[in-house]
């Protein structure tokens, strides 16, 4: 076992078996509706689902694929920081929110790092879970830091110091990074050049040596951009020019009315993405002529940079977190329906939702078959929508007959699972199931899961609908905001006892 933590070790009966026995898998969904997808068969579809597994996976679900990507390669971006970059970012006890590596599941340490974000920025939830406290509290998302060198060379930038090219560290952007290390002495400026013969910026990285040109820029508004003459083969110093892009001006590149810099150094605004990383060898000189880079998707299959910035993981994941919002409400509408209930029934429970993202990293792991990425345990959200990469791990308890059932990776699909909350609602119509996450000793993965869960306040119960003399409520009510602060809270201190679970509210028979 070498140096792994005895309290990432699960105990033997919740060990993986590494032999994964090939099982019928999870039901997939189609969402389209068409002449031949009636939305009451889709209804249908997905009751059956949740009664039968609690978990389906969904295609033709309305999120473009390249929101889905984005938000994964600023995950993979995130998590490739140093360590150090990423623990300014940890959460604590005040702020459950950000990055965390030590969570614990039913006192197990999970082989995994996450990075936790709200949806609605601030989300208020009860300060405490204790009954008696009607304290609330604002969580507020925590998003990676410039780096300090970079804020120090923007105070330069400022100044009017950026010609000084040997000082500067690159704002460099093929991928919306901004590149943390100095640029080699000689060099000539890294900064971005627009052209006008291209659809793209071209920039520097100083560490691949590689000249790219690409959409996907990060510009920080109310400093002056340096730009270079597209035509340009070789430029001097004296060829860079102060350019805003974003001016109406900037289609007459190589205006030299500079720009004035303004307050304010965090406001940055991102262009569309399209990448195309172009050869270069530079010297003394920075342009080398480039081909025009071409519109396609966003690749994500070039080498991982490990550095990260604020911009891009913030705008992706506010993009992907509208898009996962809107096919929550669907599912919504579709799970309500298929209780026979209407599609808006449970939409008054959202109206402030507390729902929060979660960007998983499973790092490859020397001993798979003694840990998990997540150990055995059911989501306390209503309804959870996960992306998952082409590793595969995630595991369903399987109803019939309790076995572990891979949920192998559909490409673009997500995977659905109905959380406790519906469990409640649906007084046991549908399960909550238990899921975990294996890891494996070769290959790394990611996950994005988005937890849908109702406003703090709500106070979840039975749906009076859904009993009947016969079927009487399974549960007393209990305080949803409560309960999630008790989950957030028990996270840190944990005490040898389970997490609140929904079993504490079972009314059992007599
Ligand atoms: O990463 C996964 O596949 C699932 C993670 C999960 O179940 C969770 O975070 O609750
Ligand atoms: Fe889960």
């Amino acid at each position: 076992m070498g140096e792994v933590d005895e309290a990432f070790i699960q105990a033997v009966e919740h060990r993986p078996k590494l032999t994964i026995t090939e099982a019928e898998g999870i039901p997939l969904i189609d969402l389209s509706i068409s002449n031949s997808n009636s939305i009451e068969a889709l209804v249908e579809e997905i009751g059956d689902a949740s009664k039968n597994w609690g978990f389906f996976q969904v295609i033709n679900h309305g999120v473009p694929f390249e929101t889905r990507e984005k938000l994964e390669l600023a995950s993979r971006k995130f998590f490739a920081q140093a360590t150090e970059e990423k623990l300014k970012v940890r959460r604590d006890e005040v702020n459950p929110l950000g990055y965390y590596e030590t969570e614990l599941t039913k006192n197990v340490r999970d082989w995994k790092e996450v990075y936790d974000l709200a949806v609605k920025n601030p989300t208020v939830i009860p300060t405490s879970p204790e009954a008696s406290d009607n304290g609330l509290q604002e969580l507020v998302n925590q998003w990676p830091e410039y780096p300090s060198e970079l804020r120090a060379l923007l105070l330069l930038v400022r100044f009017g110091a950026a010609v000084k090219h040997s000082v500067l560290y690159s704002i460099w952007c093929s991928r919306s990074c901004e590149v943390r290390y100095p640029i080699p002495a000689g060099a000539i400026s890294p900064l971005s050049g627009y052209g006008i013969d291209q659809k793209g910026y071209r920039c520097y990285d100083p560490i691949a040596k590689k000249l790219r040109t690409s959409r996907h820029v990060a510009f920080l508004e109310h400093l002056p951009y340096y730009c270079l003459p597209a035509s340009s083969s070789s430029v001097s110093k004296e060829d860079v020019l102060m350019s805003d892009p974003f001016s109406s001006s900037a289609s007459s590149f190589g205006s030299d009315s500079p720009h004035v810099p303004d307050e304010g150094i965090e406001s940055i605004r991102v262009s569309e993405t399209v990448v195309e990383p172009e050869e270069a060898q530079p010297s003394s000189t920075l342009v080398q002529d480039e081909t025009p880079s071409q519109s396609g998707p966003p690749g994500i299959s070039d080498d991982v940079d490990p550095t990260t910035s604020q911009v891009e993981i913030r705008v992706a994941y506010e993009e992907d977190a509208k898009e996962m919002e809107k096919l929550a409400y669907k599912l919504l509408e579709l799970i309500s329906l298929s209780l026979g209930l209407p599609a808006n029934r449970l939409s008054e429970f959202f109206n402030n939702h507390t729902s929060i993202s979660r960007l998983n990293h499973y790092p490859t792991c020397p001993i798979p078959n003694l840990a998990l990425g997540v150990g055995r345990h059911k989501d306390g959200g209503a309804l959870i929508i996960l992306a998952q990469d082409d590793v595969g791990g995630l595991q369903v308890k399987r109803k019939t007959d309790g076995e572990w059932v891979q949920v192998r990776p559909t490409p673009h699909a997500y995977i659905v699972n109905v959380g406790d909350i519906i469990q409640v609602w649906s007084n046991e119509r549908y399960e909550s199931v238990e899921h975990r996450v294996m890891v494996n000793s070769e290959k790394e993965r990611f996950s994005m899961r988005f937890s849908f869960n109702p406003n703090h306040d709500v106070m979840v119960e039975p749906l009076e609908e859904l009993i009947t003399e016969q079927n009487p409520a399974k549960y007393r009510a209990y305080n949803w905001g409560k309960f999630f602060a008790n989950r957030r809270r028990s996270n840190f201190k944990k005490l040898g006892v389970e997490n609140i679970q929904i079993s504490h509210f079972k009314i059992t028979e007599e």
